[in-house]
């Protein structure tokens, strides 16, 4: 049974306690949000996962993508990446990987945290069907559904279904006037799929098995944007509208079966169209819990797309986001490495930190007020203890180094604090 049908029967579980304990709140109050699916909590029953709940009223979460690629793989560099996000603060990691030793990427890196796991088992479906089957197109129903069966019973926390690609949504594609068509990955197997047999797409047609498998394992069902925008031209338009309107459907579907549902969310979004597309979607989806790809808020900035995307998603998660799923300077240009992944947790807990200090959480605030005292009060250590980076704070401050502890070499002996402190 899922955390869903234990709250629906106002049962507390273990993980909904200790979600309440780590963000401060009523645990009546937030096994009420479970039970109404505005909370997801995933937890696999198959591992033991650290419980991490993503909704409302909650901090904003971030997750920190990872993976290998046809091009690059080595399981132990992935082991890193994983590693390096959760030193970072990262909340989630999803394993994107598509190079031939998916398997055992997925097993290291699944060994190697304990916190939620998100992957997208179309890939697998997809590449086990270009290795036998000789392309993408080839696979069938039955290898959809036994790539999320495997990874369900290996204990794989929430998975990205695109299951509102359909006949339909590709014919409104073909219609469209989009500049970049569906960027989506998992979103082009499927739109791919669907023209290649001219047949629904199985994880549509048969949502109800999928529905059976995620909730015999408590899998958070993440259903994706497949038709997200590409660029800021493509925002908010009729493919991914409809989309979004299918997905809604499918929310309502889930929790009728007890299984926990989140929403993934764009892309390249203009900033002023960030905050209506929060909306759209806490309307459309019933307040299920609202997954975002950034938003990226320009496309001019390839190599520093951790700051478009904490852009946008500072704004979301400000306007109803409640997952941030990370975007590195790496974005359209090449596989994230190290130092990438780690520029990209960053960035996203600054983002969520912006919208949880203007969201009014106390835990948010508590530390922006440390963070003053240690200011005011010269506190070195303190402060990079608080940052998101200390290494990279104490690196900043030894470069250009003062023997003085009250000032740094900004201004000397002209420092403002000093100057007024000991009479104001
Ligand atoms: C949906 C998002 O998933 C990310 N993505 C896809 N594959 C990988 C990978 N191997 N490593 C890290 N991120 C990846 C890209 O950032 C894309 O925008
Ligand atoms: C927020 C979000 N959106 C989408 C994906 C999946 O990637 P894709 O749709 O490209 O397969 C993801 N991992 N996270
Ligand atoms: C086409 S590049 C791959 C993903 C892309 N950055 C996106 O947002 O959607
Ligand atoms: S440009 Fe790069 S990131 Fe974008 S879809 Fe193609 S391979 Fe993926
Ligand atoms: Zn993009």
């Amino acid at each position: 049974m899922t955390q869903l049908y234990h709250a629906g029967k106002g049962q507390i579980t273990d993980e909904i306690r200790k979600v309440a304990e780590y963000e401060g709140i009523d645990v009546q109050k937030l096994t009420k949000r479970v039970a109404k699916g505005h909370v997801v909590i995933p937890s696999n029953k198959n591992r033991n996962t650290k419980p991490c709940g993503v909704g409302r009223g909650l901090s904003t979460k971030i997750n920190a993508n990872l993976g290998s690629s046809p091009e690059l793989e080595n399981v132990q560099l992935e082991v890193k990446k994983a590693k390096i996000a959760v030193e970072y603060g990262a909340d989630a990691v999803m394993d994107l990987s598509t190079g031939p030793k998916f398997r055992e990427v997925r097993k290291a890196v699944m060994e190697a945290t304990n916190i939620p796991i998100g992957t997208v088992p179309i890939y697998q479906a997809g590449i086990t069907a270009s290795q036998m089957k000789d392309a993408v197109v080839n696979m069938d129903a039955d290898d959809m559904f036994r790539a999320i069966e495997e990874q369900a019973l290996e204990g794989v926390d929430f998975m990205t279904v695109h299951s509102g690609i359909t006949l339909d949504t590709v014919e409104k594609v073909k219609r469209s006037e989009r500049i970049m068509g569906v960027v989506s990955r998992g979103g082009a197997f499927l739109t791919a799929w669907i023209l290649h047999n001219q047949e629904e797409n199985p994880l549509y047609k048969n949502y109800d098995y999928l529905l059976e498998i995620a909730r015999e394992h408590d899998v958070t069902l993440s259903l994706g944007d497949g038709l997200r925008p590409g660029c800021l031209a493509d925002a908010s338009d009729i493919p991914q509208i409809g989309e979004l309107l299918i997905l809604g459907d499918l929310v309502k579907r889930a929790r009728e079966a007890d299984v926990q549902v989140m929403v993934e969310g764009p892309g390249h979004v203009p900033l002023n169209q960030v905050e209506a597309n929060m909306q759209i979607q806490k309307t459309v989806c019933k307040g299920a819990p609202f997954y975002v790809l950034g938003p990226i808020v320009t496309d001019l900035a390839p190599g520093y797309d951790h700051i478009t995307s904490a852009i946008g998603g500072a704004l979301a998660a400000r306007a109803g986001a409640d997952f941030l799923c990370y975007v590195t300077p790496a974005e359209h240009l090449s596989i994230p490495g190290l130092q990438d992944v780690k520029e990209g947790v960053v960035a996203s807990k600054i983002a969520a930190q912006a919208a949880d200090v203007a969201n009014g959480l106390e835990s948010a605030w508590a530390k922006e007020m440390e963070m003053a005292s240690a200011r005011k009060n010269f506190d070195w250590e303190k402060q990079y203890q608080l940052s998101f980076d200390a290494e990279k704070a104490r690196k900043c401050r030894e470069r250009k180094p003062t023997p003085e502890s009250d000032m740094c070499t900004m201004c000397g002996e002209f420092c403002a604090l000093r100057m007024v402190r000991d009479n104001i």
